[in-house]
């Protein structure tokens, strides 16, 4: 098949795991005999520094033209000056907005390879498989925010606003990969104080017992949720949450396998290109020092050749590979628990390795 990605490496650690990634999608066309070419552009810092413009309109074009899209990381202190005109992270807003990404699943799985990487009790972690769908392109993200002087005091808003078929379509599409997993769906609000969650509660609600009454479905408090998630997860399968809830969940979950570093995610909507990157951010604390784990990131390209490309043994091929590359001990920093470790570029050299 041929298939034309593009890559948007950004800020930080973002080119150095996504040239690991673009390493990783040619072999699996070397192996699978297919035509994968790419085209890079900019987001982020580095289109700040470059155009002005954190999502500049040649990278809109082209990812509307994409079969797909490989996402690094956007951001960093360069770029953190509260007063600054625009900022790195506007661009990922913008670009999931454009391209109508509602919908982001974010899997979260414990690796049996690894359980000693997390700082959780193996008992509690092992057999964890939990698959989030946040939802993406609404909340308190994009509702009207702004600053105000009143009586002389500054006041600044961000503002939550959910619409009935904002909640409808990532909840329709949650509980149908509950279907094809274990049949259960949590949905995640703060509906004991926000109007929005309590929206949200009714629609999810109507939802499932209306479409998918075969659907063992709760629902839990966002705050209480925290704690269920590193306390109880195997209790969960699908979960589905808002944009901002979803987004702290996840990196909280990230503790159950031990590392941001091994959680990838795909950013799907109801046509067009999916956007595909680790749930991570740029690292700026190891931007540069050749120490990022790339395996997030190896991980959304299995999710890329699986959503977008519709090629399911080419992303098993991959997810395979990675297993067998940590049970045969290779780490990054982030996952070695004080064994021995090696860099981001090796990793991806084991991963090749394994796939040639
Ligand atoms: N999707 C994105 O582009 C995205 C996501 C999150 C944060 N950000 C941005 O990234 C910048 C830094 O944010 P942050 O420091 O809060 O979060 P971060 O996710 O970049 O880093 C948090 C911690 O996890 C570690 N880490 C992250 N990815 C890793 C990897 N692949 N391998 C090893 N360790 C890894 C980092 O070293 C750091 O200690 C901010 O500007 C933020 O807005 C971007
Ligand atoms: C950088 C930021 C805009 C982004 C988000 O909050 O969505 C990040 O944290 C993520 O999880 O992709
Ligand atoms: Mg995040």
């Amino acid at each position: 098949m041929k298939a034309n990605i593009v890559l948007l490496p950004g800020d930080g650690i973002g080119p150095e795991i996504v040239l690991q990634g673009q390493r990783v999608l040619d072999a699996i066309a070397t192996k699978f005999n297919h035509q994968f070419t790419y085209q890079s552009c900019l987001i982020g810092g580095i289109a700040i520094d470059q155009t002005g413009d954190p999502l500049p309109q040649p990278t809109i074009d082209a990812c509307l033209a994409s079969d797909a899209v490989l996402l690094g990381a956007v951001g960093g202190p360069k770029w953190d000056d509260p007063s600054a005109k625009t900022r790195p992270e506007v661009g990922l807003l913008k670009i999931r907005k454009e391209l109508g990404l509602f919908a982001n699943l974010r899997p979260i799985q414990t690796f049996p390879e690894l359980v000693g990487a997390s700082p959780l009790r193996r008992e509690i972690i092992e057999g964890t498989d939990i698959l989030f769908f946040r939802e993406l392109t609404g909340g308190i993200y994009f509702g009207p925010s702004g600053r105000e002087t009143i009586d002389g005091v500054e006041h600044a808003m961000a503002t939550m606003v959910y619409s009935v078929p904002e909640v409808e379509r990532v909840v329709r599409l949650a509980a149908e990969a509950a279907r094809g997993r274990d049949g259960r769906l949590t949905s995640v609000d703060k509906a004991n104080v926000l109007e929005p969650s309590r929206l949200w509660r009714q629609v999810a609600e109507r939802v499932v017992r209306e479409e998918f009454p075969d659907v063992k479905y709760d629902v839990v408090l966002v705050d209480a949720m925290a704690m269920h998630l590193i306390s109880r997860p195997k209790d969960f399968d699908v979960v589905v949450t808002s944009n901002m809830f979803g987004d702290i969940l996840t990196d909280e979950a990230s503790m159950l396998p031990g590392s941001l570093g091994m959680l990838p995610s795909a950013s799907i909507g109801a046509d067009g290109p999916g956007l595909y990157e680790p749930i991570h951010g740029s690292a700026p604390d190891i931007a540069g020092k050749g120490i990022a784990n790339p395996l997030a990131t190896i991980l959304a390209c299995a999710m890329l050749l699986r959503h977008s490309l519709k090629l399911e043994d080419e992303a098993a091929a991959i997810e395979a590979a990675v297993r067998k590359v940590l049970a045969a001990g290779h780490r990054t920093p982030d996952i070695a628990a004080g064994e021995a470790s090696i860099g981001t570029e090796a990793m991806g050299d084991e991963v090749l390795k394994v796939l040639a």
